[in-house]
């Protein structure tokens, strides 16, 4: 049997964690292989590439890639692999996210990355479009998906409670 496609949740830093956690945690739920790295542009430049070099050949479909600050790490990703790329802007202390969000999402035409929300919900939201994205191939994971929006939805209730 073929080995389950796997998404990769990579981040500049272990202050990352908290918020990509998030990611992995709505993956797990939904029964996704993960693999979770700390890979930085700046920091660990030769990791990064090596990294993206290998995903394809090691079975990842999808990446996930979380970073604050000068959030150049799904750039980077992106510029050295064909997979789709998921960029998760991690809430900075000094500007609050906004300058993570605004070095993600800019790209140039032809480098695409499919930019999140700032901090836990873009994390949570990256996790389930990576679930999308391989549930195109899986029809189990297509099921289990539909199965947790319907319960989502099931648990919004009609009116408030007084
Ligand atoms: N933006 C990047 C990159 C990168 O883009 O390569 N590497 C680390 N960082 C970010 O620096 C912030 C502070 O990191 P520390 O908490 O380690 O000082 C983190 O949010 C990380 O994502």
């Amino acid at each position: 049997m073929a080995e389950q496609a796997k998404v990769a949740i990579v981040m500049g830093s272990q202050s990352d964690w908290p918020t990509m956690k998030h990611c992995a945690d709505i993956l797990e739920e939904l029964e996704v292989a993960v693999d979770v790295r700390i890979v930085s542009a700046h920091r660990t430049p030769d990791r990064m590439y090596d990294f993206a070099r290998a995903a394809e050949g090691e079975g990842i479909a999808v990446i996930v890639a979380g970073a604050g600050g000068a959030a150049h790490l799904p750039g980077m990703i992106a510029a050295l692999t064909h997979l789709p790329v998921l960029g998760v802007p991690v809430q900075s202390r000094a500007l609050s996210g906004q300058d993570s969000l605004l070095s993600i999402v800019q790209m140039p035409a032809g480098v695409p990355v499919g930019t999140l929300a700032i901090g836990e919900a873009g994390a949570t939201n990256a996790g389930l479009l990576a679930a999308s994205i391989l549930a195109g191939s899986d029809a189990a994971l297509t099921g289990r998906l539909k199965t947790w929006r319907q319960a989502r939805s099931d648990a919004v209730a009609e009116r408030p409670e007084e």
